[in-house]
């Protein structure tokens, strides 16, 4: 079984060059389902849900071709199917972004619920309704989900939480809807803003983005475009965590400053020094940081995605740390590996409450999700001793490269098949 071994390596120093977002080349891999011409992506991340969702669009006719590091050139002309595979949904929480386009491409769809990371129920019932407004019938037959229409409708949608997945899937369903679709309590996290940018270059009208309320109103065909996927900013943020639990110094290159804010004010909080340009910042940790308590919000607030590694580095704090989980209901499955390596966390129902300041110690862990697998990552950088990390296909659904990239700023991590 592949396993990720780290060793205790203080001071990590260097600088960090971060991949595109899993987040958003996702929605914008499975809106690429709406285009009719070529559609060139560039700095797509190489992880294991990108070469999922690559085979859901070739299952479904889409030309899909890797043509260099990190770049795709798709041609969907060829859709020919809006029914996607038990076996490759199964596999991630995204393969539901299919829905949206599939739907206002098809005027039908047929998809088993998804997979993913066993952080909350993860229901998609604000998807279904978003269809449902815009004039689709839905239909639930023993988890498998059917929705079509002759013909959809741009209406007025009130979310009742700003789900991202659910805003992505209504503005991808609604962009070649008749008239025009108003999102109310919207999500606004920067990916979203990605994938309206993206949809924007294939010829769709989209305003709104990044605030509460997007507007669409629907255009007959879409076409094709070159577009450059943002950059990771929990990539980005597990790095500058590392920089301040190890008291290294951490540059992280191509980042987007204005994503970074609910990060960068928590690890000035606690007492790092961060240094910021617009599209690099320094982090630089010292031996004295201070307790803080994070709470997790959808975007512009602090990201959930980063409530694990903030775990890991609360260990570490002197004092009483808190962290609160608003986001998803079980979220906090790292907890006890971190306790098994020495940590003093107790959780009640969505609170976690870190007795920082305590030595850990390398132990054999599992990465419970994703982040879970980065903040053990992170504790096993100031463990004494050997951390041994397994379940590491988690970890491989998000972060490219990660060993190189530890490596070169002087960790001590390894894969190995133990
Ligand atoms: C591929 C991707 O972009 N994944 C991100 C996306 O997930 P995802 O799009 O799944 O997250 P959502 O924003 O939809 O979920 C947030 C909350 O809303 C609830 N909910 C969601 C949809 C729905 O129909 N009904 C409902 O109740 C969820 O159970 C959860 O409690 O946003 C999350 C929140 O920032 C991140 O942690 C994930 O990394
Ligand atoms: C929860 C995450 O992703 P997903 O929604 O793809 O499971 C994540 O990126 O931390």
């Amino acid at each position: 079984m592949k396993k990720i071994i780290v060793k205790k390596s203080l001071n990590l120093h260097g600088s960090v060059r971060i991949s595109g977002a899993k987040n958003a080349a996702l929605p914008i891999l499975a809106a690429s389902i709406l285009g009719t011409e070529d559609i060139v992506l560039e700095d797509v991340p190489e992880l294991k849900d990108v070469e999922i969702m690559a085979e859901v669009l070739r299952s479904l006719g889409c030309e899909v071709k890797k043509i260099g590091k990190n770049k795709f050139i798709i041609n969907s002309k060829n859709l020919n199917s809006y029914e996607t595979k038990y076996e490759l949904m199964s596999q991630m929480r995204a393969s539901f972004l299919v829905m949206g386009p599939l739907l206002g491409r098809m005027g039908k769809t047929v998809n088993s619920l998804p997979g993913g990371c066993n952080i909350g129920s993860r229901p998609i019932d604000l998807h279904l309704k978003g269809f449902e407004a815009l004039g689709a019938v839905v239909e639930n037959n023993v988890g498998d989900i059917t929705a079509y229409s002759e013909n959809l409708v741009g209406a007025r949608i009130y979310l009742d939480f700003p789900s991202v997945g659910a805003t992505e899937n209504i503005i991808m369903a609604a962009v070649l809807a008749e008239g025009e679709t108003v999102i109310e309590n919207a999500a606004m996290e920067p990916e979203i803003v990605d994938l309206a940018n993206f949809l924007r270059k294939l010829g769709a009208k989209v305003t709104g983005a990044g605030t509460s309320t997007i507007r669409i109103n629907g255009v007959k065909e879409l076409k094709g475009c070159t577009h450059q996927i943002i950059p990771d900013r929990i990539e980005a943020g597990t790095f500058m965590v590392a920089a301040a639990i190890c008291q290294g110094d951490i540059t992280v290159e191509n980042v987007i400053s204005s994503h970074m804010k609910p990060i960068v004010a928590k690890l000035k909080e606690c007492g790092a020094e961060v240094i910021e340009d617009d599209d690099k910042i320094r982090v630089i940790g010292n031996s004295e940081l201070k307790p803080i308590t994070i709470k997790t919000m959808p975007y512009p607030g602090f990201p959930t995605d980063m409530q694990a590694q903030f775990l890991a580095l609360m260990t570490q704090l002197k004092g009483v740390s808190i962290a609160k989980e608003t986001v998803f209901e079980n979220r906090f499955m790292h907890v006890d590996e971190l306790v098994k390596m020495g940590a003093d966390i107790v959780v009640n129902d969505r609170e976690a409450v870190v007795s920082g300041g305590k030595k850990l110690k390398g132990e054999k862990v599992k990465a419970t999700d994703l982040r879970a697998g980065a903040a053990l990552i992170l504790a096993g950088i100031v463990a004494e001793g050997e951390t041994e990390i397994s379940e590491i296909y988690h970890i491989d659904r998000g972060y490219e490269d990660i060993e190189e990239k530890f490596r070169s700023i002087g960790a001590n991590i390894n894969r190995v098949d133990r």
